[in-house]
């Protein structure tokens, strides 16, 4: 469970010579019911891990595709504490690692420690809080560390190098590699500075780096897999989910981890 499982399912596609890829959904979004069905179709197209966003009023890193997602989930009843009960009863039926992605003030809501133990009790995995600062994450680590959540940290282009070399060391199950300046929201291509960037980041850390806003199509997963171990891709698949083309999710998904041989 936990670390341990993080670690070992992004390992396996290293290893078999695949990129990673990591799809962010918006929990709740079409109603709490299709999330097991979501996850087990995402698993099911290869993915990695799966980074599920717990919706907020105040989405301060997100662009409009999420907002929206975080909106219509709302609006249906969302909550951390229902989204934790949903994984829970439907932990036996998913082998993916699961990720969860929120803002920190529905955790303090909601209690720390509690917050810790439901989550691990729920079987997740890994939690990415992009709100809270290195200088204020010992609020949290320490009940993460207690029940086996892995803390992703997440590094920025704007940081200075010492920042990025203490968020690499720090970083559990993954380290990501924010590849904008900017809010999330799917794009067609990346600064060019972006891959001195990942090369960097890959040289500091010691687990997986994986690169995420703005990636939206197979192309550009490719081009930053060459330097990182895969991607994370929001809004696009959340899109894409949103309005039911589930073959096109299946393509992209497939289509990034493959790593085609150049002769
Ligand atoms: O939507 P994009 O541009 O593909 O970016 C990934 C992103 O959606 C996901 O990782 C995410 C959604 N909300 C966030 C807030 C902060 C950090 C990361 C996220």
């Amino acid at each position: 469970m936990g670390k341990e499982k993080l670690k070992k399912a992004l390992q396996e596609k290293i290893k078999s010579n695949q990129n990673i890829f990591a799809p962010y959904i918006m929990a709740g979004d079409g109603g709490l019911d299709i999330l097991e069905e979501r996850i087990n179709f995402i698993q099911e197209c290869g993915a990695s891990a799966i980074e599920l966003g717990i919706p907020f009023s105040d989405p301060v890193a997100d662009g409009p595709t999420i907002q929206e997602a975080g909106i219509r989930a709302l609006e249906n009843g969302t909550t951390l504490t229902n989204v934790l009960e949903k994984l829970q009863s439907t932990k036996e039926n998913r082998s993916i690692p699961i990720v969860i992605m929120t803002y920190l003030n529905p955790i303090l809501v909601y209690g720390i420690e509690k917050f810790a133990k439901d989550a691990a009790n729920a079987g997740v995995d890994g939690i990415i809080i992009p709100d809270l600062p290195m200088e204020e994450e010992h609020i949290i680590s320490p009940s993460l560390s207690d029940y086996d959540i892995a803390f992703v940290r997440l590094a920025a282009m704007t940081s200075p190098k010492e920042r990025l070399v203490e968020l690499a060391k720090r970083s559990e199950g993954f380290l990501y590699a924010v590849a904008v300046n900017g809010t999330t929201g799917a794009r067609t291509k990346h600064d060019t500075n972006v891959t001195s960037y990942l090369d960097d980041l890959k040289k500091y850390s010691d687990v997986p780096v994986l690169a995420g806003f703005g990636v939206s199509n197979t192309e550009q997963a490719h081009t930053l897999s060459k330097h990182c171990d895969g991607v994370i891709v929001g809004s696009k698949i959340v899109q894409l989910l949103h309005e039911g083309r589930l073959n096109e999710v299946h393509n992209l998904i497939e289509g990034s981890i493959i790593v085609e041989f150049s002769s």
